[in-house]
């Protein structure tokens, strides 16, 4: 009986990494229950656009609150994520905040209303877990474009892309101690992944203002958008975005998918079994149109 239940608890594992959520109903979790109870805090959304360039822009829109994510909110993430994971031709996707700010993360007045059940606090965070573990594992390389403030789960919402691009001016800053919390949408374990535990105790720790001289410092960031003063020749956040995002995807989405997925095999799983990923993804790619084409071409990689 143990054998079978083991056995039971292992293909639940493997259906949650293939999947790409965390939690699932052997540990007890029931998405559309949160759901339900999310949904009870209305206001803001996040919306899609998927360019025919094969980036697409995640925006999170509640600008009377600073970005803050109501509860409708993070039910609307979960859609969108879903969208992305299904989006045959994509390469690239930029998580960026409405109105030149980044997200103040949670909404505090659904806080507030879930304070005294503890219960409801948990699958809130399991609930944020899952769906931002999805979307760092989506097959598109991805960039938050911080401008603002990205600040308490705002701020673990960046460490769930590939890359941060900060704005001159912005801060990603985890305020969770001064609001007698911890990290709990999987902040705290990504960013021990990003910077290092020294580095992630520090910023947790001292609740450190990290701007973009300090974010590209401790490699939280990957690049400082310009600010030129001629607004003329202004390029916007998200141009600059997206111009430095498309430096890794040029090419066909296939092979930019199969590159994402190497990597994320390398990043998450153990060498064998991310050896053995590797393989299956590269027998996707060997011998489909972009490998034929650049053989038959002769290519000269100078
Ligand atoms: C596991 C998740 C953990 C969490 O995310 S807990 C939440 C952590 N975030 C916070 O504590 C952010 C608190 N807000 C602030 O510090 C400041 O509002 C902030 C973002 C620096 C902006 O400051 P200012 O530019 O001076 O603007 P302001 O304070 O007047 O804000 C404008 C309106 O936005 C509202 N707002 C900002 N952050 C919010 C939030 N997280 N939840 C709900 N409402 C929020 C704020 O109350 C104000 O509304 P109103 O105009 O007074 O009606």
């Amino acid at each position: 009986n143990k054998r079978l239940l083991l056995s039971e608890t292992l293909t639940e594992r493997f259906k949650c990494l293939y999947s790409g959520s965390v939690y699932s109903s052997i540990h007890g979790f029931s998405q559309e229950e949160i759901k339900e109870k999310l949904l009870a805090f209305p206001g803001g959304s996040i919306d899609l656009l998927k360019q025919d360039s094969g980036i697409a822009v995640l925006t999170i829109n509640n600008p009377p609150r600073m970005n803050a994510f109501s509860g409708a909110m993070m039910v609307d993430l979960e859609e969108k994520v879903t969208q992305l994971e299904n989006w045959t031709d994509g390469k690239g996707v930029i998580v960026q905040g409405a109105a030149q700010t980044f997200c103040s993360g949670s909404d505090l007045n659904a806080v507030r209303a879930m304070s005294n059940s503890q219960v409801d606090g948990m699958k809130m965070c399991m609930f944020m877990q899952n769906t931002l573990t999805r979307l760092l594992r989506l097959p598109l390389i991805s960039v938050a474009l911080v401008e603002g403030n990205a600040l308490g789960g705002g701020a673990e919402l960046t460490t769930a892309c590939d890359f941060r691009l900060m704005a001159s001016g912005s801060v990603i800053q985890f305020v969770h101690k001064h609001m007698g919390l911890v990290p709990g949408w999987g902040g705290a374990a990504r960013l021990v992944t990003l910077v290092g535990s020294r580095n992630a105790l520090k910023l947790l720790g001292g609740a450190v203002k990290v701007d973009s001289e300090l974010g590209v410092h401790i490699g939280l960031a990957d690049g400082v958008l310009k600010v030129d003063l001629d607004a003329a020749r202004a390029e916007t956040g998200l141009q600059q975005a997206e111009s430095w995002l498309s430096q890794y995807t040029k090419g066909p989405a296939p092979v930019i998918k199969a590159v994402k997925k190497v990597v994320l095999s390398g990043r998450e799983l153990s060498l064998s079994d991310a050896l053995r990923t590797e393989k299956d993804i590269f027998g996707s790619v060997w011998g489909g149109p972009a490998n034929l084409q650049a053989l038959a071409s002769k290519s000269k990689h100078k």
